[in-house]
């Protein structure tokens, strides 16, 4: 039987979400260490944003966290020791040539979802949202937003016990951004395990329960919002904070 076929639980019966453990993980191109060695638990409420200049690895901690990259040293764990239901919404949609219902009746599909079910979660979530009226566009002419919302529909029929969203916002303007900031609270008030990274310290501010910080593929600290907004424990995430520019 599918997990997918487990119900929604009210806010009230959360159960609380998988936590995550990098245990020394590191991640190495040709010789060259791209990430860490870290070690690191996610066990708080979240959501966890993942903070850092360019180039700092944030991308690779959450590839490797999602599992689409293995770590060439340590290991990523999950409480429970099973692997969460998870999803992962990136920067540049990745969407089917087909209409936006189908993407969605698609990734049910391919979750073993019955047939029976899959129209009717569906179009439930493009109505939440605000797609209904694109069901049948081909997903690849809808706008940046739309994609991007479409996206998080596509997490949101499969009920991730963990969603990953890497810099989901960085392309969309602030209606879009509001969207999508509204989404990412409703799926952590659902129980699900957010962890997402963006650039715009804003952003965190509003979203973040807790913060890791990359910088030349180093986490520098694992922080609660509040403590890293007023006072970062590490020098890099000061100096990012102050405006500095940080490599
Ligand atoms: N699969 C891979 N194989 C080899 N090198 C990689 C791989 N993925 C990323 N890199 C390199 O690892 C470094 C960190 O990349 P990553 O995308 O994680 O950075 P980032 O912090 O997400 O940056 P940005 O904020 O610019 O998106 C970069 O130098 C990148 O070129």
């Amino acid at each position: 039987m599918s997990s997918f076929n487990v119900p929604l639980l009210a806010s009230s019966t959360l159960v609380p979400p998988p936590a995550l453990c990098f245990d020394d993980v590191a991640f190495s191109h040709e010789d060259k260490v791209l990430l860490g060695p870290c070690s690191f638990n996610l066990d708080c409420t979240g959501p966890t944003l993942v903070m850092g200049p360019n180039g700092a690895g944030k991308s690779l901690l959450l590839r490797l966290a999602h599992g689409l990259l293995s770590p060439t040293q340590g290991r990523v764990a999950w409480s429970g020791h099973k692997r969460p239901r998870q999803a992962m919404v990136f920067q540049q949609p990745v969407l089917l040539r087909r209409s936006a219902v189908a993407n969605l009746t698609h990734a049910l599909a391919v979750n073993n979802v019955p047939r029976r079910t899959r129209v009717k979660l569906a179009y439930d979530a493009l109505e939440r949202f605000g797609l209904t009226a694109c069901s049948n566009t081909p997903a690849r002419v809808l706008s940046g937003g739309e994609q991007q919302r479409l996206a998080l529909a596509r997490a949101w029929v499969l009920s991730p016990q963990v969603l990953f969203l890497d810099e989901p916002t960085s392309a969309l303007d602030p209606a879009a951004i509001k969207a999508v900031e509204a989404a990412v609270r409703e799926f952590h008030q659902r129980g699900t395990r957010i962890v997402m990274t963006t650039h715009d310290l804003h952003q965190a501010r509003r979203l973040a329960g807790d913060v890791l910080f990359v910088s030349g593929g180093k986490v520098r600290e694992h922080t609660p919002a509040e403590a890293f907004f007023d006072a970062p424990a590490s020098r890099e995430a000061q100096a990012y904070i102050a405006g500095e520019l940080v490599e």
